[in-house]
């Protein structure tokens, strides 16, 4: 897959860029109803003989339209999004710079400019997809706008059960620790991917190493707590347990919470590893203890627990 990067105006040249169906829209989680779009305009792609292409816009909308916004937790980060158009079967990512000048270009101009101009044939968006000054270009606007020059399809919203798929209804349930349900809705784990910093050193000594994440400021993370994790390593997978927050039984005053996770049954130095932690399921929230006895009690307890989750989960 290609990435292109594009900031109005751009200088790419129409005759020189393949007939394209391309998927457009944020896209935040790629959840199974940003799938569809985007395996609408693969398949799409495949059956015209066409390229694919997602195109797609960073930073979000409401960090340049919302002043109080400075930057927002992603469900899927920019590397993430890459790697899942990749294994999507996207032949090319345009990734357009959310800006002033983008968002104060009328519909038509937008078309004109980031659609037409890219050589785009057929374009696949959801119902919900706006574009141009004021999000005022719509669905049902985009016909009008994109003077015969290509075909749009789509895609309605897709259900779960009796509940619609959305950005925010997953961030809603990771918010109350409702990954499971949040995993349903994205079509597989949420991720997040860290480098193995130093912390405390306090794990070792109570019988629990724990490798500390250095984790970019712009994931999303699930809420404050204990989780049953999987652990991505060298092309492994670990069970373990993962806590989230701040260490209140040794910290009073930390500011940012921090990820760190426990691999069962493993024992080796992993400083400046890179892991992926898939999050798979809430235990409990994090407790301010009146002793390190007692929190090893309590981690100890939470072993047993999240064993007993993975062996009956498999
Ligand atoms: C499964 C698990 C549960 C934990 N629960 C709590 C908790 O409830 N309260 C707390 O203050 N710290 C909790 N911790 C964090 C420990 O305090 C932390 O791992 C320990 O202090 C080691 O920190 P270090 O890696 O910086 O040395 C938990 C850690 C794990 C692995
Ligand atoms: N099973 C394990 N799970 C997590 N880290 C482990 C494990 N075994 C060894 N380690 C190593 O121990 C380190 C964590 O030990 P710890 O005493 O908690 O130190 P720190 O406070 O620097 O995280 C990890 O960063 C990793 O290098």
């Amino acid at each position: 897959m290609r990435t292109i990067k594009l900031t109005y105006p751009h200088t790419l040249l129409l005759d020189e860029l393949p007939e394209t169906a391309a998927a457009i829209g944020f896209f935040d989680g790629i959840h199974e109803g940003h799938q569809k779009v985007i395996k609408t305009a693969v398949n799409q792609a495949k059956y015209n003989n066409m390229e694919s292409a997602v195109i797609t816009f960073h930073p979000h909308p409401s960090v340049v339209l919302k002043q109080d916004v400075e930057h927002v937790q992603y469900i899927t980060p920019l590397q993430e999004k890459q790697q899942m158009l990749q294994r999507l079967g996207v032949d090319r990512l345009y990734i357009i710079t959310f800006n002033k000048e983008l968002s104060s270009l009328e519909p038509q101009s937008f078309i004109d400019h980031f659609i037409i101009q890219l050589n785009i044939k057929h374009l696949v968006a959801g119902f919900d997809f706006s574009y141009g000054h004021k999000g005022k270009g719509n669905v049902q606007t985009i016909d009008a706008h994109s003077r015969d020059v290509f075909d749009v399809t789509v895609i309605d919203q897709v259900q779960a059960g009796d509940r619609k798929i959305s950005s925010t209804r997953i961030r809603e349930l990771l918010q109350s620790g409702e990954v499971e349900r949040a995993n349903e809705l994205l079509g597989r784990p949420l991720i997040v991917r860290g480098i193995v910093k130093e912390g405390d050193k306090r794990g070792r000594e109570i019988g629990y190493p724990t490798a500390n994440l250095a984790i970019s400021n712009d994931v999303l993370l699930p809420r404050i707590g204990i989780y049953a994790v999987k652990v991505l390593f060298k092309n492994e997978v670990y069970e373990g347990m993962a806590s989230l927050g701040y260490n209140p039984t040794f910290t009073a005053d930390r500011d940012e919470p921090i990820v760190e996770v426990n691999i069962f049954d493993y024992n080796n130095d992993l400083y400046g590893e890179e892991l992926v932690l898939e999050w798979h399921h809430y235990i409990r929230d994090e407790i301010k203890f009146n002793s390190a006895g007692e929190l090893i009690r309590q981690i100890e307890e939470d072993e047993k627990q999240i064993r007993r989750y993975f062996a009956h989960e498999s």
